[in-house]
């Protein structure tokens, strides 16, 4: 388990004070995935920086199974750094060595032999998929391609932990996709815990167990991803989660008097959101039955998070108000959010 306690980092350079983080608590299980994201500046680097003590932190503590890495020696600081490999937006890869070198380096003062030491990067040649460009140099590969290098390089050592300071930020959507896919992968497979750094809430939904945001130095909110994404508490959270979904769109439609957002008298729009991981009921046919009302959806961002469904629901009711009423309320009691955001039901 890595613990941070009251971890703090202050920069002071040219006569300026930078309060990079301030008073962080986070607790990270082992085999876990754990995002933190936060905007430009927010202190996400220097924090996980503070993690294998790149970065020593002005106060604080810093857990690694259960050993202050603070207190420790040059020596043996050196050594607890062996269990926590790190890559980076950059990929930081060596130019003028080969990928099979990129990668054997770590392994330099190893008391492998040559030929284990051969082995070893031939095994993780085959866990990143890159078995054919043993031989060529970074600059021939893609993003990708590198990232996978870096990502073998950090294993080399066989870390427990592997940092990831905005791994997949310079690569494009699909190639971001499989640079995550490849990370759960090994978290399943080597059940290394994971700590990624990011500004895209979308990395964040598409692999990590908890989250935690960052703004200014601080903590400001920490949850499991499904929590945090069906009921952010602080307006950053919110306004990351927005970047991944549509549904506050209507807002915009509504100020721009759409068409579709032109409701009758007696109607309304809805806005429904699930708000816990959810059963599979049809609740949108049952409200419809049961109460005796219309319920005609405009647009909807529905997916899957962990295999529960996330997200929401944009729709025009129609029927008696007092039913309308009745199957929000049948709505709230199943954990889904309702929110009326255009009502003319007493038009
Ligand atoms: N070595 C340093 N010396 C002085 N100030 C620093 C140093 N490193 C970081 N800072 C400052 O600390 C604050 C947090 O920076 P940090 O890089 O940790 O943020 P971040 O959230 O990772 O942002 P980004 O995604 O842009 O890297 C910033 O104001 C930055 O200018």
């Amino acid at each position: 388990m890595i613990e941070l306690r009251n971890v703090n980092k202050t920069f002071h350079s040219e006569g300026v004070t930078v309060e990079a983080v301030k008073n962080v608590n986070i607790k990270i299980e082992d085999g876990e995935i754990f995002g933190i994201i936060g905007y430009s500046g927010a202190g996400k680097s220097t924090l996980v920086r503070c993690i294998n003590l790149l970065e020593r932190p002005t106060s604080g503590e810093v857990l690694v199974d259960e050993v202050d890495l603070t207190s420790l020696s040059e020596k043996n600081l050196r050594n607890a750094r062996k269990g926590i490999g790190m890559i980076f937006q950059q990929f930081n890869l060596f130019s003028s060595r080969t990928v099979f070198q990129n990668i054997e380096y770590p392994l330099k003062h190893s008391k492998l032999a040559k030929a284990e030491k051969k082995k070893r990067v031939e095994e993780l040649l085959r866990l990143v998929e890159l078995e054919s460009k043993a031989k060529v140099y970074p600059s021939q590969l893609s993003g990708g391609q590198k990232q996978r290098v870096a990502i073998a390089r950090a294993l080399a050592s066989n870390p427990k932990i592997l940092l990831c300071d905005e791994a997949t930020s310079a690569l494009d959507p699909q190639t971001t996709l499989s640079i995550l896919k490849l990370l759960k992968q090994l978290n399943k497979q080597l059940g290394i815990t994971i700590i990624m750094i990011t500004h895209e809430m979308q990395v964040i939904k598409e692999i990590c167990d908890r989250v935690a945001v960052m703004e200014n130095g601080k903590v400001v909110e920490a949850g499991d991803v499904f929590s945090i994404f069906a009921s952010p508490r602080e307006a950053i959270t919110k306004d990351f989660i927005d970047t991944t979904s549509n549904l506050s769109k209507i807002f915009s439609l509504i100020e721009e008097k759409a068409d579709i957002t032109n409701i009758k008298p007696g109607q309304c729009i809805v806005k429904f959101k699930y708000l816990v991981r959810s059963s599979s009921e049809p609740l949108i046919s049952t409200i419809s039955r049961k109460f005796n009302i219309d319920a005609n959806i405009i647009f909807g961002n529905i997916e899957l998070l962990d295999s529960e469904p996330l997200g929401g629901l944009v729709s025009i009711l129609s029927g008696d108000a007092e039913e309308m009423e009745a199957a929000m309320e049948y709505l709230k009691s199943k954990n889904v959010g309702v929110e009326v955001i255009l009502d003319a039901r007493n038009s």
